[in-house]
């Protein structure tokens, strides 16, 4: 811990925080050290104000017909419905909140994590790019996690490889249930978009938001291109997230215009019965709910 000592820090409560080691959409992380346990953490740090604003911001007019009407959540809601959902959950392949530091008089909301050493899998030093076997092990791993989460009844609905963190001991953990929906009976019937463009599925991506797709097939989807990024470092461009528009080129269009077949090529490495069989459901798409959806589910053959 000592290279991590910083000269002038932070101190919430028994977490000294230090150096940010992440940021997106949601804020930023922090690393901070518990001087009670003596570990380290990942603090992320929620600015209410900042979500207030963007729900604010979201409470224009209702757009014209022509827009699909994008439900939009109470971003601090939505925030307290993710909290909500990571204290249900424990296991290996999940990340684990800690705690939640949420004084009223504060602005700032602090999910305390457990510190995944590695930090994402993307940001991995990507000149030696993953190995097949790498990958491979990658996938199993988030496999894990997914089923976990399905038979946990909650889709994550954003898979991709930046929300994927990985241990000192190579174990992958799924993180950033930012926009995880929880659902009753055997699926999510879900509506309009949330998530990545690149890794969600050309019938989550249409703009017809009466429209109803599979939420957990929508979770194997973006799995599957997860992995194809994971394997093909050229796609994030060696540690980026890859560009919505540039996957989108080189991969939806051959999805939504092609046969299934073609598609399952596009992604080689996918030949596994999980992805043909969720993209069965494509093929059959007009009622994706006529078979179980335990069809799609996640088993490894
Ligand atoms: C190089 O070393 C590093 C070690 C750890 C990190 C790191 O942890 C980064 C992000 N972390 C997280 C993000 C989350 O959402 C976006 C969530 C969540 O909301 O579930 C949880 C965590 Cl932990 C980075 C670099």
């Amino acid at each position: 811990v000592d290279q991590h000592v910083a000269q002038s820090y932070i101190q919430l409560n028994q977490y000294r925080l230090m150096e940010e080691i992440g940021m997106g959409s949601y804020g930023i992380v922090k690393l901070a050290y518990n001087e009670q346990d003596k570990n380290l953490y990942a603090l992320k740090v929620l600015d209410k104000m900042k979500l207030m604003k963007k729900f604010a911001c979201f409470r224009r007019p209702p757009p014209r017909k022509s827009k699909p009407q994008q439900v939009q959540r109470d971003p601090l809601q939505q925030v307290h419905r993710e909290i909500a959902i990571l204290k249900k959950l424990s296991h290996p392949n999940i990340v684990k909140l800690v705690e939640v530091l949420d004084d009223p008089s504060d602005n700032y909301l602090y999910m305390v994590f457990e510190y995944v050493e590695r930090g994402s899998v993307l940001e991995v030093p990507t000149n030696n790019p993953l190995s097949e076997e790498m990958a491979w092990n990658y996938f199993r791993d988030i496999v894990r996690g997914l089923e976990y989460l399905h038979f946990q009844k909650i889709v994550h609905r954003d898979i991709k490889p930046s929300n994927l963190l990985l241990s000192e001991t190579g174990q992958v953990k799924i993180a950033d249930f930012g926009v995880s929906s929880e659902f009753e009976g055997l699926d999510a019937f879900l509506s309009g978009t949330a998530g990545t463009p690149a890794f969600m599925a050309p019938e989550a991506l249409t703009e017809d938001s009466s429209f109803f797709y599979s939420g957990r097939a929508q979770d194997i989807w973006a799995l599957g291109i997860t992995l194809y990024a994971l394997e093909h470092p050229w796609v994030t461009r060696g540690g980026t997230c890859p560009m919505p528009s540039e996957l989108d080129n080189c991969h939806l269009v051959t999805v939504t215009d092609e046969e299934i077949e073609n598609c399952v090529r596009v992604i080689p490495r996918l030949d596994t019965l999980i992805l043909v069989k969720a993209m069965g459901h494509r093929r059959r798409f007009g009622n994706p709910f006529r078979h179980s959806p335990t069809s799609s589910s996640l088993r490894i053959r």
